[in-house]
């Protein structure tokens, strides 16, 4: 498919090949309150985050995604998606901000980045970078991602050992702290 559409007030991406929904319950073990989500889930799981993907697999081809990232919090922590490495760990990302507000959190090794991301903002992910987003805002935070065909997730050492900073509300503002399970 050549061409597509998105409706950028909503986020909504036309003709998309795969879609991810992920709900309160499918990220168990990746904030630190436990017993909040726990509450969550019982209290009808909702949706996370929403991923529309159009992919091309192949070496050299280029695949793109909507997130749309819902706004809420797991006790302080606010919501955000699982994060994951490059099963290529040489490919890299460009994520395009269209609507509220975010952090895009990047760690390699023990380097560890974030960014403010809005409606309009371009950040690069280099080669190598785990990367999350996650949602400051009241509304829902939803991004355009672009990325090589053959790049993969690795979820595996971010389901484990998570990022080594979390995102927490202070006083009404986002906090970046260190993670207390991170080593
Ligand atoms: O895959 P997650 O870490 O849950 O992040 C959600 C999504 O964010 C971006 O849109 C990426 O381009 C997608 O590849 C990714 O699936
Ligand atoms: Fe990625």
């Amino acid at each position: 498919m050549l061409s597509n559409y998105i409706d950028l007030e909503k986020g909504i991406l036309e003709n998309y090949t795969e879609n991810v929904i992920r709900r309160a319950s499918d990220m168990l073990n990746f904030y630190q309150d436990n017993e909040a989500l726990e509450k969550m889930i019982k209290n009808g799981n909702p949706t996370i985050y929403e991923v529309y993907a159009v992919t091309h697999e192949g070496g050299g081809e280029l695949s793109y995604a909507i997130t749309i990232l819902h706004p809420g919090k797991v006790g302080n922590e606010y919501f955000m998606t699982k994060g994951h490495y490059h099963e290529k760990r040489d490919r890299g990302e460009l994520y395009i901000g269209l609507k509220g507000n975010g952090l895009l959190l990047m760690q390699k090794g023990e380097e560890i980045r974030w960014i403010e991301m809005e409606r309009g903002k371009i950040v690069y992910v280099p080669p190598y970078f785990a990367h999350r987003s996650i949602n400051t805002g009241n509304g829902n935070f939803v991004f355009l991602a672009i990325y090589p065909g053959d790049a993969g997730h690795d979820y595996g050492s971010i389901a484990e050992k998570g990022f080594a900073k979390i995102v927490i509300e202070e006083n009404g503002n986002y906090a970046v702290k260190d993670n207390p399970r991170w080593k």
